[in-house]
């Protein structure tokens, strides 16, 4: 039992539907939350979480029920502004063309900051940033030039300044790797201890176990469970979550190894940012490459230059041909000629197109393969039809009708559609960034399944992620960046979350790329993928020795159960 359960309701939500259509996106849900409590909201996709939080804000009507913040009923955003509700939604909102400061400033300047004077809102917009993002922001920068990243900080910070007394974070963390989400959940203890409401929506079990007070489970537009701290368990989500018992989440998982090392992708002198160190790198037929790194060190540019989606700065990519030997990629257009597909997690950004329909974002790609007769405008819809069908149902696609545009899809059943494209392609390379944003567990898991059955059919895969957790049992081996270039490589049993963490903070000594450097096994010698778990770690072909860094010695703060801090050390 918590502080926070002796503390008065601050959120109640009492019997509410909300129906687009016939789709019931809320079907008799209530929820309540306390002051000084963090309350984390969790089901599959498209179980209603982000409609319940703009019920909650004020931006949505509701058809029938109640809802009450802090006494009041806010209809509106501003009303939901003025009782001292701040949401930061799922997709990511800002104003591309304006400076980080205007940004920041936005829709809080007419409640309380209209007097503020600008010289102080630009350094309080610097402060804010540097203390959230961990490092300097521009705050006159303009924010359509910025990483994703710290447009998520932007709008978390938005929210902050506006110091509110319920503060709803609808998969706020999901652009956000390790650190920074660490630098959250000291921001969010910090409003509990003041006495706030936090309320959070997130895919990520980990993350949720250890920030939240409690957790209210949905599914299918209704509550259907609430465990209090100490019956906060992975099984016991994923049990109510799914109606079902759950008897092991994370089955025993093999990475792939394969036997040879053939080939089928390289980089060769690869600069991945104007002023970084080139480098080379070579994918093998069968393997699947995990690429880790702390936001901004040049993983993500490096995932989209082997796609072709953004030619690098220097240096050349080639991938073995379908039609023999190696030929150069230097744009998308030839990528996807040679069967390199992408697949985004920025899905507002890189992903999606809001105007179609779900069926056309998902096959628009396969119109020219699938036309009859040599002639466009004589598409095979039935062969269309029967590959969308097949990718909807693998993923458990959540959707109405196939023809209403994607937009109406909760936001981990668009990333599902964008999973779907990419597979429905089909792929000799698949390059992923971050694509697991967002979607639920059992989608993961079928994903998981996908790309290791993939590269077991001796196809290849490239798999950014912001999860350590994605790589454990998955990765055949896992690139760690910083400053633009791979730092440390890991293989085989040697794939495990600490070790990968140390490296993005830059505290390992870089053995794993030196590995690579060495003479290649004779072949055969790794086993296939067979039941064999991690077999010696196949050496990594990044060549190049880590420059001599300085250490950053890491800051570690640990809470207690109340969000007091128990320990400290570092600096
Ligand atoms: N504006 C809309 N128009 C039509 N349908 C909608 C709209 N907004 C949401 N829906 C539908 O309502 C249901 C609930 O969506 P919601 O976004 O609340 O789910 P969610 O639990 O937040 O999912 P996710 O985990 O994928 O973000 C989904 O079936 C979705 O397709």
């Amino acid at each position: 039992m918590t502080e926070a359960a002796a503390s008065p309701v601050v959120v109640s939500v009492s019997n509410v539907r909300k129906y687009f259509g016939p789709t019931r996106a809320l079907d008799g849900c209530s929820f309540s939350a306390r002051a000084g409590e963090i309350h984390a909201i969790i089901g599959g996709n498209g179980c209603g979480k982000s409609t319940l939080a703009k019920v909650i804000s004020g931006v949505l009507p509701i058809d029938s029920g109640s809802v009450s913040v802090l006494g009041e009923a806010p209809s509106t955003p501003a009303e939901s502004r003025a009782i001292g509700i701040a949401t930061v939604y799922q997709e990511v909102l800002v104003a591309e063309e304006s400076s980080v400061v205007d940004n920041l400033y936005m829709g809080v300047d007419n409640l309380f900051s209209s007097s503020v004077p600008f010289e102080h809102k630009v350094r309080n917009a610097a402060a804010i940033m540097e203390e959230l993002a961990g490092q300097p922001v521009d705050p006159f920068a303009n924010v359509g030039t910025l990483p994703l990243a710290l447009k998520q900080w932007i709008t978390i910070g938005r929210a902050l300044l506006s110091r509110p007394k319920v503060l709803i974070l609808d998969e706020s963390s999901a652009a956000l790797d390790f650190d920074s989400t660490q630098r959250l959940f000291a921001k969010i203890r910090e409003l509990r201890g003041a006495g706030a409401t936090v309320l959070i929506v997130t895919h990520r079990i980990a993350e949720l176990i250890s920030i939240s007070d409690r957790a209210t489970v949905m599914r299918d537009g209704r509550d259907v469970g609430i465990l209090e701290k100490e019956q906060l368990t992975e099984k016991n989500l994923i049990a109510l979550m799914t109606g079902e018992a759950q008897e092991e989440t994370h089955p025993e998982r093999h990475a792939p190894q394969p036997e040879r090392r053939e080939v089928v992708l390289k980089a060769d002198r690869l600069v991945n940012a104007a002023g970084s160190a080139p480098f080379d790198f070579e994918l093998y037929r069968g393997e699947i490459v995990g690429v880790a790194g702390l936001d901004g060190q040049g993983q993500s540019e490096f995932v989209r230059h082997l796609a072709g989606v953004q030619a690098p700065p220097g240096g050349e990519i080639s991938v073995l041909s379908r039609s023999g030997g190696f030929h150069r990629v230097d744009s998308l257009k030839v990528a996807v000629k040679e069967r390199i597909v992408y697949v985004s997690g920025d899905r507002k950004r890189e992903g999606v197109f809001a105007s179609l329909s779900i069926f056309e974002n998902m096959t628009i790609p396969l119109y020219r393969e699938k036309k009859r007769a040599g002639v466009l405008g004589f598409i095979d819809w039935p062969s269309l039809g029967a590959v969308f069908a097949r990718e909807a149902a693998s993923l458990a696609l959540k959707f109405g009708e196939r023809d209403d545009k994607i937009t109406s899809l909760s936001g981990g059943n668009q990333q599902k559609v964008l999973i779907g494209r990419g597979f429905a392609l089909r792929p000799d390379i698949i390059v992923l960034n971050d694509p697991a944003r967002g979607i639920d567990v059992g989608a993961k898991a079928e994903l998981y399944r996908q790309l290791r059955a993939f590269a077991e059919s001796g196809k290849s895969v490239v798999y950014m992620s912001s999860e350590l957790e994605e790589f454990i049992g998955f990765a055949t081996r896992v690139i760690v960046f910083r400053a633009g270039r791979p730092f440390d490589a890991f293989a085989g049993a040697a794939v495990e979350g600490h070790a990968i963490l140390n490296a993005m903070f830059g505290q390992t000594d870089g053995a794993g790329l030196r590995q690579a450097a060495a003479p290649a096994e004779p072949r055969g010698l790794s086993p296939a993928a067979d039941a064999r778990p991690f077999p010696a770690p196949t050496p990594v072909a990044v060549s190049r020795t880590p420059a001599a860094e300085p250490r950053r010695a890491i800051r570690i703060v640990e809470f207690g159960a109340r969000g007091e801090i128990v320990r400290r050390t570092g600096p």
